[in-house]
């Protein structure tokens, strides 16, 4: 019988293949669900944090699990989507960052790195099916993926400069990661968010469809281009174009997170953000 171990069901939790129907759960927490499709190979990450996914302590911490359970189940590759019909996702969540508590702080930041490295530098390919909206945070999400596709007049892009904040290195190289180098200095100078069009035309998407299922089809598309390619030697040279950025990060993770804190912490950044926060709330009454 060909077994599945799931780590988030205990080590000693044994899940039997083909007793189930295709679509497979592999762990589901309140905020994240991954299944996998047992024909394929390929697991499907939806992020379920209502109204707008925006990223907490707890959203992060699932994410990254997730991510570590579909490697260890040897997925052979990961989609990240959305259970919303509106937002991808809102980014990071202000409300971790307006007035914080600094352990909670600490803790928030550590775990988006952690995250990040774990997304940015995964061994098995990696898409998003972008089914709304996709802001900051959002969008660092999507661009640490290898490929992007995306529904019609939804926005995405790094608009931090529009908040008064600075977007940390290692969101810049992601971007840098999929833009050319002009386009991304306008955009991040701009806090420019792409319309679904914008994104498509300067490259920040791969390709636009209609529908959450054609979305999670494309994606499924460009994960089967490795079918036949040796997934040692795809790992490899993934991790040679991306090394860089993650060691840039992991020499310098205490010295980010003192960035972080002293720029959050900082009186005038907290006021743009209340700023921010109030025409947010007074937007969506
Ligand atoms: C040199 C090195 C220095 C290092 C310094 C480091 C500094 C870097 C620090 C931080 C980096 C941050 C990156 C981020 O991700 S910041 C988050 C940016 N996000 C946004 O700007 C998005 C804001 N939201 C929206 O634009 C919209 O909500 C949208 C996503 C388009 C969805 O619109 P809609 O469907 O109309 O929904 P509403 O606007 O009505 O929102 C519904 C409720 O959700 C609340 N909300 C929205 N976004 C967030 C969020 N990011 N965090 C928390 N809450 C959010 C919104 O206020 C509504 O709440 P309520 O119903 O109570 O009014």
């Amino acid at each position: 019988m060909n077994i599945i171990r799931s780590a988030r069901f205990g080590a000693s939790t044994l899940i039997p293949k083909n007793c189930w129907s295709v679509v497979r759960s592999i762990s589901s927490t309140e905020l994240t669900k991954l299944e996998v499709n047992d024909k394929t190979g390929i697991a499907v990450l939806t992020l379920n944090r209502p109204p707008v996914n925006s990223l907490n302590l707890e959203l992060l911490t699932d994410i990254r699990n997730s991510i570590k359970d579909a490697e260890s189940n040897k997925c052979r590759g990961l989609i990240l989507t959305s259970s919303s019909n509106s937002v991808f996702s809102a980014g990071l969540d202000f409300l971790e960052m307006y007035q914080p508590k600094e352990e909670r702080l600490k803790s928030f930041w550590t775990a988006l790195q952690s995250t990040w490295m774990t997304l940015y530098g995964s061994k098995i390919p990696t898409a998003a099916a972008i089914n709304g909206h996709a802001p900051a945070g959002g969008c660092l999400l999507a661009t640490s993926c290898e490929y992007r596709v995306m529904l019609p007049k939804f926005t995405i892009g790094l608009n931090e400069t529009l908040i008064g904040i600075v977007a940390p290195n290692w969101f810049m190289n992601s971007y840098l990661n999929v833009l050319p180098r002009r386009v991304a200095e306008l955009a991040l100078t701009q806090g420019k968010m792409f319309t679904t069009a914008e994104a498509q035309q300067v490259g920040l998407v791969d390709d636009v469809v209609n529908t959450k299922e054609e979305a999670i089809a494309k994606c499924e598309e460009f994960i089967g281009l490795f079918k036949k390619i040796n997934p040692y030697a795809r790992a490899l040279t993934k991790q040679q174009f991306r090394i860089n950025h993650l060691q840039e990060l992991e020499q310098n993770r205490e010295q980010d997170l003192q960035a972080f804190i002293a720029a959050i912490t900082n009186p005038s950044t907290q006021a743009a953000m209340g700023a921010y926060l109030e025409n947010l709330k007074k937007r969506s009454k």
